[in-house]
C-alpha cells in the first residue's frame, strides 16, 4: 500500500525527519502512520510522544485514525500527547501552576485594540472595522515573528497601549499563551511538567509554523533531547500575515538533531488535469523547494475555467454543477476568498434548487480558500475568480493560497469568471492563467453539453 518514498518516511529511526511533500501525497496519513510504528515497536514509550497540529479537527482526526490502528492498544494512543499548540502549551502552564488567564473574545480583542487606537491617535473619528481588523493582524503578525524592532514608531505605541489594556484587564489572547509557555521552558529550573518528559515530538502543516512556534519546538526538543518528525509544505504556506513562514521547514534541517529531509511526490488526490494546471501554477512561486507532482490516477478529470456575464449567471451554471455531481454522488466544495461571497453562494443556492437544496446540502460545502486545506473533494468550485483591470498586485502568497484551492479537487475543478462584479468590468485573474486556464463562454443553457465533452 504505502509506495517507497513513504516508506522511508513512515520507517521508525533514531533521527530527526523533516518530510517535504506536495499536496495530497500522504503527508497527515504518512505522519499518523509514522507515529503508530514508533508506538507498536516500542522505540519511544506512548507516553513520551508529543502530536502537534495547527487545528482541533486535525488533532481529533489524527486520535480517531490511531484509534482505528490494528496494532495500538486503546490505552496507548490515550497515552499520547495530542493537541493544537496552543491546546498543547495551555495545559503545560496549568500544570506547571503558572498564573494563566482567561482567553479574550474576538469581540473584547476589538474593543481593546479600538481604544488603544483612540488613545494614541487621539482621533475622535470612528475607528474602522477594517482598520481594526489590520491592527489586530499586525500585531499577530509582529508578536508570531517576534519583529518588534521592524514596527513602525505609530504601531509600536498602539500595540504597547494594546498590551497594557490586555494585561489590566486580567485577559491573554492567544499568543500570549505561547509567550508564557517560552518563558516556562527557558526557565533556568526545570518545570515539573509532563511536556518536558517528551523524547519524539511531530509537528503537522510544518509550513505554517512563525518564529514563536519554531522557538518553542527548539526549546522543547533541545531541553529534552527529543528527536522531531515535521510535515509540511513549502507550497502552502498561506499564514504568512500570522507570520508563518516556510523558511522554518529548511531550518529544520539544520538545526533539529541528526535531521533527514525526505520528499513526497506522489500525489494520490487529484486526476490530471487539475495536477497539470495546479503544477503549472506553482512554478511561478520564485522561491520554493523544487519537488515534481505527480498523479498516480490515469483518469483526465475536468479543470476549466468558465466566462460568465455576471455573477448571477455565475449561480445559474454553480447550480448545475452541484445538481449534476450530487446525483452522482460526488462531493462539492464551493470556495471563494471571503465569507461574504460563500454567504451570497449559500442564498443563491438555496433559492435556485428549492427544495432540491435539502439533499444536495448534505453533500455540499461552502469554505473560504484558507479553511479549505487539508481536506478534498471530489468537485471543487472556485467562485468570482476575476479582477479589476489593473487591480492585481504580484504576490505569491496568494499564487499559494490559490494552489491550496485548486489542488483540493479530486476529479473536477471549475473556476468561474465573471466579466462584470458589482458593476465593475473585470477579466481573469490572471494566476488563473498562470496556471495556462483561458476562460471559455458558458451559458448556463449549454453548460451540461460542456460537461458531456469533459
Ligand atoms: N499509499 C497510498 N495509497 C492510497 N491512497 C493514499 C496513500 N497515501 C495517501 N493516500 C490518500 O491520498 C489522499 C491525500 O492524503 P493526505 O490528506 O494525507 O495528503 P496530504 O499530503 O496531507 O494532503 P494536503 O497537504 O494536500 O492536504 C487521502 O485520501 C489519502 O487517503
Amino acid at each position: 500500500m504505502w509506495t517507497e518514498e513513504q516508506w522511508a518516511a513512515i520507517e521508525p529511526k533514531d533521527v530527526s525527519s523533516v518530510v517535504v511533500a506536495a499536496p495530497g501525497s500522504g503527508k497527515t496519513t504518512v505522519m499518523t502512520e509514522h507515529m503508530a510504528q514508533v508506538i507498536a515497536t516500542g522505540r519511544t514509550p506512548a507516553q513520551r510522544i508529543l502530536a502537534m497540529t495547527f487545528t482541533r479537527q486535525a488533532a481529533e482526526h489524527m486520535r480517531q485514525k490511531l484509534r482505528r490502528h490494528e496494532r495500538l492498544r486503546p490505552v496507548a494512543v490515550e497515552s499520547c500527547v495530542m493537541g493544537t499548540f496552543h491546546a498543547v502549551f495551555f495545559r503545560a502552564l496549568l500544570e506547571a501552576d503558572w498564573e494563566v488567564r482567561p482567553v479574550l473574545s474576538q469581540r473584547d480583542q476589538y474593543a481593546l485594540m479600538r481604544e488603544a487606537v483612540v488613545d494614541v491617535l487621539g482621533e475622535r473619528r470612528a475607528v474602522t472595522m477594517y482598520e481594526l481588523q489590520s491592527y489586530l493582524t499586525m500585531y499577530s503578525w509582529t508578536v508570531g515573528r517576534q519583529a518588534w524592532d521592524e514596527l513602525g514608531d505609530k504601531e509600536k505605541r498602539i500595540f504597547e497601549t494594546f498590551v497594557r489594556k490586555k494585561q489590566a484587564s486580567n485577559y491573554w489572547d492567544h499568543d500570549d499563551i505561547l509567550l508564557a509557555s517560552l518563558q516556562l521552558l527557558r526557565s533556568k529550573t526545570v518545570p515539573k511538567i509532563r511536556l518536558c518528559e517528551m523524547s519524539y515530538i511531530l509537528v503537522d502543516e510544518f509550513q505554517d509554523t512563525n518564529e514563536l512556534q519554531w522557538e518553542l519546538l527548539t526549546s522543547l526538543v533541545q531541553r529534552n533531547g527529543a528527536f522531531a518528525f515535521v510535515v509540511g509544505d513549502d507550497d502552502q504556506s498561506i499564514y504568512a500575515f500570522r507570520g508563518a513562514s516556510p523558511v522554518y521547514l529548511q531550518r529544520a534541517v539544520e538545526v533539529l538533531p541528526k535531521a533527514r529531509q525526505k520528499l513526497l511526490t506522489m500525489n494520490f488526490r487529484s486526476d490530471r488535469r487539475i495536477l497539470h494546471h495546479a503544477a503549472q501554477l506553482i512554478q511561478h512561486v520564485k522561491s520554493r523547494v523544487d519537488k515534481p507532482l505527480r498523479g498516480v490516477h490515469d483518469a483526465e478529470g475536468i479543470c476549466r475555467a468558465y466566462e460568465v456575464q455576471h455573477r448571477t449567471a455565475q449561480w445559474d451554471v454553480l447550480a448545475r454543477v452541484v445538481r449534476r455531481s450530487v446525483l452522482r454522488p460526488y462531493s462539492v466544495a464551493i470556495l471563494a476568498r471571503t465569507r461574504n461571497q460563500l454567504a451570497t453562494a449559500w442564498t443563491a443556492m438555496r433559492s435556485l434548487l428549492g427544495a432540491e437544496w435539502s439533499l444536495a446540502a448534505r453533500n455540499v460545502e461552502f469554505r473560504t480558500f484558507h479553511d479549505s486545506k487539508g481536506k478534498e473533494w471530489d468537485v471543487v468550485a472556485l467562485l468570482d475568480m476575476a479582477v479589476p483591470y489593473r487591480a492585481m498586485t504580484d504576490s505569491d502568497d496568494e499564487r499559494r493560497l490559490l494552489y491550496v484551492a485548486m489542488t483540493r479537487a479530486r476529479h473536477e475543478l471549475y473556476a468561474f469568471v465573471p466579466r462584470v462584479i458589482q458593476g465593475t468590468q473585470c477579466h481573469i485573474h490572471p494566476y488563473l492563467l498562470e496556471a495556462g486556464l483561458r476562460a471559455c463562454p458558458v451559458s448556463p443553457k449549454d453548460i451540461m453539453e460542456a460537461f458531456e465533452i469533459g
